[in-house]
């Protein structure tokens, strides 16, 4: 019998076809919480032990993919990961003005994979434009940092991570939760989310700083997309949202026998 009360969920990201994260991680963790994922291509991300490559899909291709998207009219969220140009950014701006569903922006500007070009107007467009429209972002450090005009090396203690949430949650008219991950605390990881005044500092058990987290960051964002769509309050949504990924990291992989390099993998239910 048919079933007419799946829940949609978008991501709009590049492909990473190394499948740690990306469009491959969102789609993993959509099809995890039992939602129906759909997806727009924006880039081809290509990584090698050294060099990183992005091919940009054209600016043509990506309007297509959004117009026919425009034909579903009742997405529960929505996930911005990679955008290649300015004019990627304001194509997916006029599309998300159209929404009305959580937002999550992930804004990827800096890989822990690799280094990626810098572009000052990309940045600039993200704090100017796509951030006020976000239900949260979900920055790394090296991200907010970039957002914020700041250094990262400025990002020192929890204060310095609180102050940089704070202020990219003002600017960006947005809740913001920041990545700090491992290095703040001795022994667990800080991640911390500003929604208006209110600061939470989330934090969990480390684990070995050699896991293979390619895709951590990209499973976060699709597990907190997942858990809005679900209908979970913002809290709830990151806080369960980090547990996946903790688990995610802990059965994460090796993607060839030299052992050096892996991915995290998606088992169990981001909402529980
Ligand atoms: N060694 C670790 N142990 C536990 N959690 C981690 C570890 N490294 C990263 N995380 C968590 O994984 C998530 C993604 O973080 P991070 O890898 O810094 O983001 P990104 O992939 O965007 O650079 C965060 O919630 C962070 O706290
Ligand atoms: C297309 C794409 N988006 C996002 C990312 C970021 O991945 P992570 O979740 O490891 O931060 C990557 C990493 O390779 C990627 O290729």
């Amino acid at each position: 019998m048919a079933q007419k009360n799946v829940l949609k969920v978008l991501t709009i990201a590049g492909s990473d076809s190394l499948a740690g994260g990306g469009l491959q991680a969102d789609l993993a963790t959509f099809a995890q919480a039992g939602l129906a994922g759909f997806s727009a291509l924006t880039a081809i991300v290509t990584i090698d032990p050294e060099d990183v490559q992005v091919f940009g899909v054209d600016d043509a291709i990506l309007a297509a993919q959004l117009r026919s998207l425009n034909q579903i009219d009742d997405f529960a969220a929505i996930k911005v990961g990679l955008l290649t140009s300015v004019t990627q950014l304001d194509l997916v701006v006029d599309f998300l003005r159209q929404q009305t569903c959580p937002i999550v922006v992930d804004p990827v500007l800096a890989l822990k994979e690799g280094e990626l070009a810098e572009n000052p107007a990309l940045v600039a467009a993200y704090r100017e434009r796509l951030l006020p429209l976000a239900t949260v972002i979900t920055p790394n450090l090296n991200e907010a940092a970039l957002l914020s005009d700041q250094s990262v090396k400025d990002i020192q203690n929890t204060s310095d991570l609180t102050a940089i949430a704070l202020g990219l949650s003002q600017t960006g008219r947005t809740a913001a939760l920041v990545k700090g991950g491992l290095g703040f605390l001795s022994d667990e990881t800080l991640d911390v989310l500003v929604k208006g005044e209110e600061v939470s500092n989330l934090s969990l058990p480390a684990l070995p700083a050699d896991s293979f987290i390619n895709g951590a960051g990209c499973t976060l964002a699709a597990a907190v997309t997942a858990n809005l769509a679900l209908g979970h309050d913002l809290k709830a949504a990151v806080s369960l949202a980090q547990n996946f990924v903790h688990q995610a990291i802990q059965a994460g992989y090796p993607i060839n026998s030299n052992r050096l390099d892996g991915n995290v993998f998606q088992p169990g239910q981001p909402s529980q």
